[in-house]
Formats: C-alpha cells, structure tokens, sequence
C-alpha cells in the first residue's frame, strides 16, 4: 500500500534527496524526493513534505540525522518504532510507507497529515467542545482497539502523537515507545522516555504494566481536550507523579463538563489497571452512547468552535433520532453497529467468535434503562398509560457544546447508519429482511411507536411515535397524523388500484365534512396519548412518518411504519424492532432490558426465543404486506 498522496506541488529549489532503488529486473536505480515545507520536529527528527518527482506526489518524511543514532540504545530504539509500525495498517493509524537511508541520514516516509496534530489543536483552541471530544476519541479508541489486538501497546498516547488529515480523520503515530506483549499476561518492566499520560503502575514499576497504560492516557487525554489542562499537571514532574499516584485530579467548577464525561473520565483513571474499563466499554459509556457521533468535523474547528450551522446540522439530524428516553435504542444502535463493525475490522476468526454474537445489554449500568417501554397495549379508554413517562433528551447545548444553535445552511451530514459495513454473511442474511423492511429506500426520519391503542373494534388504531406525532390508522386504511398542538393535520388516502397514497393537509378549522368523525376521533388520541408528554416545538416541514400497515394476530402486534421501521409487540410483552433495513435488531424483553444485535447475529447466536420471534415477524408481515389472512400464521409454536 502506497501512502503518497496524490495532490501535486510545485517545488522550486528545495534539496533533493536521493533514495538508491534496486528495480524489479534488478538494476540499480536513483528516486528523488525534493524536501518540501517543514512540518515539524520532534526529538531527534525533523519532519517535511516530500514531494516525489517521478510520481509526483506527496508525502511525510521524517528525517533522522545518523549523528544522533549513535547510541545503540538510539539505534535500537529506533529500529523497534520502524518494525512496529510498518507491520500496522489501520484507517486511524498514520500509515508507513517505507524507509531508507544516505551517508548523513535515515528517511523514514509516512502517511501525510497535513493538519497537523490535536497539539496544535489545542494551542489555538485552548479547549474543545465534548462533541469533538467523541469525534477524536471514538477514533482513537478504533486504532487502540486494532493495536492491542495485535498486541502492540503504544505507551505515548499524547496530543502531539494524534495526527489529523485533510479529511479531519485522527491517526494514531509515532511509535517510538511502543512496545509488543510477546506472550499472554506479559508485564512491561522498561520504558523508555518520559510519556505524557503516564500511568501509575509505570511510575510505580513493581508489578510492571500492560495494555491498560493505553487506556489511562485515554482518560488523561479526555480530561486535557476538556478543561484545557492535563489533570495531574503541577509545578515539577515530582508533584505531578505525587498527584498521579494519589488520583490528585479535580475539573475546574467554572466549565460546563457533562456528568457523563466526567463519570467516564473518573472510571479510567483508576489507579489499580486491572479497575479501568476495557475499550469497548468505553465506547458502551454514556459519553459516547448519548448522541450519534460526527461522521466528519468542520476543518474550522482546527481554530475555531464548531460553527452555529454545524450544530445546527447536527441537531437536526440527531431530533429524529433521539427523543426522550428512546435515546437508549438509538445509542445501543450505534454502539451495536460498531459492534459490528469491530468484528468486521479486527478480520480474525477467533475475534468474530468473540464479538460477533455476543448480545450486548444496552441497559447495563444505566440509570435511563430504569425507564419502562410504553405502548402497551390498553382494553378502554381509561387504561391510557398515564404513569409512562419519557425523559427528555437534553439539548445539543446542554451536552457540553459551548456554541448555541440557530438555523443556518447545512454544513454536514452524518447519518449514524454510515457507519456500518457488513460482513458478507451478514449481507446474505439481511436480504431476507430488507425484502420486507425495505421494499423502497428509507423513507423518513428515524422514528418509532412509542404508545399505541387498539380501538380496531370500531374505529382503527391510534398510535403516538417517538417525537410525539399522533396518528390514526382507521378501519378503511386512511390515515390522519397531526403533530402535538399543531392546527393542521394530515390525511392520507391510498388510491384505489394503485399502492401510492395522497396526503392532503387541512386545518383544524376547515376541513371537508365527510371527515367530522375522523378529526374528532383524531383529537380524541391527541388528547389522551400526549398526557404526561413533554412537548417540545414541532416543525411543521419536519418530514412526517406515520403507520402504512399493521397486523394482530392472536401473539401480536405488528407495524410497519411510512420510514420501514418494523415493530412488533408481543403478548407476552416483549417487543421486537426491526430498523436500519432490517439490519439492526431491537429486542426489549419483559423486565425492560433492551438487547441489540445485528440481524444476522442473532441468526447465528443460538437464541433460540428470539430466532423464533424474529421468525414469526417474518412470517407475520409476508402475510401483512400480501394481505393474506393472519389465519395463515402458524402460530401455535410461538410461545411454547
Ligand atoms: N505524518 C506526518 N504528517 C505531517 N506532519 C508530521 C507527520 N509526522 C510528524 N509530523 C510533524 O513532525 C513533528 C515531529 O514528528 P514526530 O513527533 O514523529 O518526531 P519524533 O522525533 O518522533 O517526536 P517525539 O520526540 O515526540 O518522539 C510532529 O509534531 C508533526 O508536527
């Protein structure tokens, strides 16, 4: 894999080193590298864009001085960081490309990032926003998790050693102190260096120190991007080990800090390693769970706070998707989807066997999962679930980003669901779904049933969703939706002979006739669904979504929803969700815990219930979208 970047530069008078080649026929041959603009310096090495004439293109070269390699621990030191980090290859790591030397020098090329690295960052910042802190860390973590699968311990994690690419990607780089576990439960004693973010157990040096130095520095390392300051720091490098070895550390009471940053923050600098949460669970932690993460950051947050119309962007994007304490569902979503992914880049079978199937408990350790699903399932008028309540999510503001939000151009787009890419198995597998999930392309924002009563004995269904839009889905299969307190509503008519449907919008004034007791019966579900509601401003150009199909047979409740979101209320009181085209699996069980997986995870994960339940909806809607008789479903196995 080449690391030259393509973008081409004039270069003038700048030296020209020579890299002496040896061709595939076996000739010797001469490369030439103009030294471009200076990137920077480090302790022995000084780094500039290497401009490469034949090819003509760009890339990092790090120039070594041999003067300063004389010492064989020099020598050997360096020799360790090339062999590591030339066997590394990872989308967040900075990649090695090759090395050389001449009389003078050793040349190492690498990857070019041409932003710098988040010290800069932070020199110009002072601090930054959590969201950005998500963005950074998140991928971070992705090259620490690829490292220590392959068993290499980085040991300098520091603002300095976190590349940022033209494309705002962080990178992981510098492997000077890096180290390789050569076998099972191996413990450091040596290190070499001053690292920034050093961990106790290596100031301490008696019981040695693993992987968990890694995640220490994570944590001191989120704490600095935060408050501006590395926690320990002090006045010498004594006190600052005196503080670290006695967790002296405290966030400044005048900065606005998310109790989830700090809670997540205050999980991993522990001073017993072994008391430290894994990586995975650090990307489970509320911190990162709470909202999707950016898929790209503005490259003016390089000097500025992301701006108004970024997190305006990013707010909109985020309504649909988080409201009140269905959050939960869309965070384990995103937690399950790199769930998925993990599986897919660490490539190893024993890792897929690993990861793959487990379950992961969304709710665990979370005060939110105490809340109770609604939407069940109600036999009068009286029995409207008065006592659910939905926490609200707060806003964008409230989670630690400085800037306020006001409507302004789009900037971004970052659809959590980008995310993922599936492992060729799962793809076979998700087609059996998306055939009935996704007949067309996601029509909507992501919304979900968050109440529903069935008066299907003689009007219909009503149902509230997740941003509180309420709806009825009437016997004759129109529809009517108004969102909460508006005066307009919709009605939505399914034409006959075809599949496409006319939405009229009227208002609550002026309306034809024929519809009296429709809108009366509309407004009826308004009022009761909505109490004990939160209602936040809607926006009447918000795209709506609302019940295209529903189904009870004797074991369930099924929907299917206008953006293909699938959910099935079972009697037994479980319920089941089917989004992201099928792909993700949302299984709530009786107690309320809430278990994610990837469809074809649960295919495979000898869950023998939920394969069976997934079954059943399966069979469920081929006989609701063919409008065959739910006497069809052989239902009798369901609950045995
Ligand atoms: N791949 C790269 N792309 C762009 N700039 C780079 C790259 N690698 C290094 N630099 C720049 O060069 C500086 C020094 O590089 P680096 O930190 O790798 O040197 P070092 O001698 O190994 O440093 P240290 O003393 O921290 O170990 C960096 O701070 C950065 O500004």
């Amino acid at each position: 894999m080449s690391w030259f970047s393509s973008k081409k530069k004039e270069f003038s008078d700048e030296p020209i080193i020579q890299e002496r080649i040896i061709k595939v026929n076996g000739d010797p041959a001469v490369k030439s590298y103009r030294r471009g603009k200076f990137l920077g310096k480090g302790g022995f090495a000084k780094v500039y864009e290497f401009y490469c004439q034949e090819s003509k293109e760009l890339i990092a070269g790090k120039i070594l001085p041999k003067t300063a390699l004389i010492k064989a621990r020099a020598r050997q030191k360096l020799m360790n960081e090339i062999k590591i980090h030339r066997s590394l290859h990872h989308k967040n790591i900075v990649g090695f490309d090759h090395y050389f030397e001449d009389g003078e020098n050793i040349y190492i090329l690498l990857e070019l990032c041409t932003n710098q690295t988040l010290c800069e960052v932070m020199r110009r910042r002072k601090r930054i926003t959590e969201i950005e802190v998500q963005y950074y860390i998140f991928q971070l973590i992705q090259a620490l998790r690829y490292l220590h699968t392959h068993k290499v311990i980085h040991r300098d994690i520091k603002l300095g050693n976190l590349f940022i690419t033209d494309q705002m990607e962080l990178k992981l780089g510098d492997f000077g102190l890096a180290a390789k576990v050569e076998f099972d439960g191996e413990r450091k004693r040596t290190i070499c260096g001053t690292p920034n973010y050093i961990a106790p157990e290596v100031i301490d040096g008696r019981q040695g120190h693993s992987y968990e130095v890694d995640i220490w520095s994570v944590g001191a390392l989120m704490f600095t991007l935060l408050v501006g300051k590395a926690p320990f720091e002090a006045v010498d490098l004594h006190s600052t080990y005196q503080n670290i070895k006695t967790l002296s550390y405290s966030f400044p009471e005048h900065l606005k800090i998310s109790k989830e940053a700090k809670m997540i923050i205050g999980d991993i600098l522990k001073v017993d390693p072994a008391e430290r949460p894994s990586l995975d669970q650090i990307l489970s932690s509320p911190f990162f769970t709470r909202n999707p993460i950016p898929k790209q950051l503005p490259a003016s947050t390089l000097a500025v706070p992301p701006s108004n119309s970024f997190l305006h962007q990013y707010n909109l994007q985020i309504r649909h998707t988080i409201n009140g304490y269905e959050a939960i569902l869309e965070r384990g979503a995103m937690t399950a989807r790199e769930n998925i992914q993990r599986v897919i880049s660490f490539d190893e079978a024993n890792e897929n066997a690993r990861n793959g199937c487990a379950p992961l408990n969304v709710e665990k350790g979370w005060e939110s999962a105490r809340e109770k699903i609604t939407g069940r399932q109600i036999s009068s008028e009286s029995g409207w679930d008065a006592q659910e309540k939905a926490r609200s999510t707060p806003a964008i503001s409230e989670r630690g980003c400085d800037t306020p939000i006001s409507p302004s151009e789009k900037e971004c787009d970052m659809p959590a669901s980008e995310r993922v890419s599936l492992t060729p198995a799962s793809k076979k597998k998700v087609t059996i779904w998306s055939s009935y999930s996704s007949s067309k392309p996601n029509e909507g924002p992501m919304l979900w049933i968050k109440k529903w009563v069935d008066y299907s004995d003689k009007y219909g269904v009503g149902f509230m969703l997740s941003d509180l839009i309420i709806g009825v889905y009437f016997n004759d299969a129109t529809k009517m939706i108004i969102r909460p307190n508006s005066n307009t509503f919709h009605y939505i008519t399914k034409q006959a002979h075809s599949n496409s449907e006319t939405i009229i919008m009227h208002t609550l004034q002026d309306f034809p006739k024929e519809l009296n007791k429709k809108v009366t019966l509309l407004q009826h579900f308004h009022k009761n669904l909505l109490i004990n509601e939160k209602i936040e401003n809607s926006n009447d150009s918000d795209p709506l979504v609302y019940v295209k199909k529903w189904l009870a047979t004797t074991q369930a409740h099924i929907f299917r929803l206008s953006n293909n979101i699938v959910q099935v209320f079972f009697i037994d009181k479980t319920e089941l969700m089917l989004c992201d085209e099928g792909k993700t699996v949302v299984y709530v069980d009786k107690l309320k815990a809430k278990f994610l997986y990837s469809l074809s995870n649960v295919m495979d994960s000898g869950n023998t219930d939920l394969s069976k339940r997934l079954r059943y909806t399966k069979e469920a809607l081929k006989v609701m979208l063919q409008n065959q008789n739910p006497a069809q479903l052989q239902e009798s196995s369901l609950f045995n």
